[in-house]
């Protein structure tokens, strides 16, 4: 279970200030129970953990393990919460030089769908060509773009490499119930198909299938990582008391903050394999927050590599930042710094010391420098990076951003501003039924 340390953040805001969240909280929290506030017809994801029943792992674990049996390579096809949610799981989870050993126990897992970089999507289909690859197709609107052109390529790679028959089995669409081309061609291809519920958002939908499928086709274990969420779930229930509950104090927090000024929160870990929860978190809150020209800025940092070049202004730009940084307590791996008899790099001091304890000094002396430089700092601490615990750690911030959303006066559930580009892009590009944009654009230019 993970622990929140706010102790850091009392120099700049005071203690009373954040107790005195406490009604704003509950009613927040009343808000999302209740489905009473903005955005309340998609309020699926609160109680999704609690839900999830066992035959619905078993069949994600089935369609897993037929993928898993037939391919060395799995794309995953989507793009924001389409991949973000089980990127970050698989990442967090997965031995950093996976991709490069030998013997694979598992597939390797791709991400495609999320860019327009023709590059990147010829060196993947270059690479694809000698490989047993399939395809998990993600997308809530089954209409996006992105994902849509990568998948084309990949379904008729796929085909014409493998057939159609085997192509059929493994290929996978997740997507909704009845809307969408990708729905249209999973069933007319005759595709094993997962729902996205209608009552999901695409950032916080992880637990669904969109995340859980590839996740257990990586190899890991959904039923931990569902358990940690669902315990997580009643952690920061609405009747779990203000002080106790690590999602009301965090959304307390962070509002608080950002009412004096704070107006960027930078999520730091010292651990790479976290980089895509940092992804995955930008999505949530970004998404969910900036509108109606307000919302906190997420950012975010992989220490100490960015100390050597964020550091800076990390330490000494303009002070409307504060950080809330993600640390592992205990690492997977023993390595100690071995002892040089020569001594030539000086570093002896540090012989038969463990890398992290380094690290963890590193982390220690960061956060004192930062506070010292006028920087708030929480402190999320994760026992360990195991699918429970990483469960725990995406229900508490997905709770926390419902809850923060509601204090900041916003809907945390729609993301209008997001289809701006959408628009004119499909102007630009002609489409049809975009006439009138079209030449209103061109008009522009
Ligand atoms: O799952 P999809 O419908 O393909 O959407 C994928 C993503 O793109 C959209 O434009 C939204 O900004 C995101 O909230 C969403 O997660």
């Amino acid at each position: 279970m993970i622990n929140l340390n706010i102790e850091k953040t009392f120099g700049f805001i005071s203690k009373e200030k954040v107790s005195a969240y406490e009604a704003e909280v509950k009613a927040a929290q009343e808000m999302l129970e209740k489905g009473t506030g903005k955005g309340n017809d998609f309020l699926g994801w609160l109680h999704l953990p609690s839900s999830i029943t066992k035959e619905h792992l078993a069949d994600l674990n089935a369609t897993a393990k037929v993928l898993r049996d037939n391919c060395e390579v799995v794309i995953v096809a989507g793009i924001g919460g389409s991949y973000l949610g089980a990127r970050a799981v698989i990442e967090a989870l997965s031995n950093s030089f996976t991709w490069l050993q030998n013997k694979k126990a598992d597939p390797i897992m791709i991400y495609a769908g999320h860019n327009i970089s023709e590059d990147y999507l010829y060196e993947l289909t270059e690479y694809l060509k000698d490989k047993k690859f399939g395809v998990i197709n993600i997308s809530k609107s089954g209409t996006t773009t992105e994902t849509a052109l990568a998948f084309r390529l990949l379904k008729k790679q796929c085909e014409d490499q493998r057939g159609k028959e085997t192509a059929k089995k493994v290929i996978v669409a997740v997507t909704d119930a009845k809307k969408g081309a990708a729905r249209v061609t999973a069933d007319k291809e005759g595709y094993k198909t997962f729902i996205i519920p209608d009552n999901v958002g695409g950032r916080f939908s992880v637990l669904t299938p969109v995340g859980l499928l590839p996740i257990a086709v990586a190899g890991f274990d959904i039923e931990k990582l569902v358990a940690g969420a669902a315990d997580m779930e009643k952690a920061c229930g609405s009747d779990v008391a203000f002080a106790e509950n690590p999602a009301a104090i965090y959304a307390a927090t962070r509002n608080e903050l950002y009412r004096n000024g704070k107006k960027i929160e930078i999520l730091v870990n010292f651990c790479p394999k976290l980089h895509y929860v940092s992804e995955w978190w930008k999505q949530l809150y970004g998404e969910s927050e900036g509108k109606d020209n307000k919302g906190i800025f997420p950012a975010s940092v992989d220490f100490s590599t960015d100390l050597h070049s964020m550091g800076q202004w990390i330490q000494e730009g303009e002070r409307s930042i504060f950080e809330t940084v993600i640390s592992v307590e205990k690492v997977n791996h023993k390595l100690e710094v071995p002892s040089d008899e020569a001594n030539l790099d000086g570093l002896n001091f540090l012989a038969g010391k463990r890398v992290d304890e380094v690290n963890k000094m590193a982390e220690l002396g960061t956060q004192l420098a930062h506070v010292d430089g006028g920087v708030p700092n929480m402190r999320i601490v994760l026992p360990e990076l195991t699918e429970y615990n990483i469960g725990g750690l995406l229900y508490f911030f997905e709770k926390a951003c419902g809850i923060s959303g509601y204090l900041l006066g916003v809907n945390p559930f729609n993301q209008p501003g997001v289809e701006a580009y959408k628009k004119n892009m499909f102007a630009l590009l002609n489409k049809p039924g975009y006439e009138e944009e079209s030449k209103a654009i061109q008009a522009r230019l």
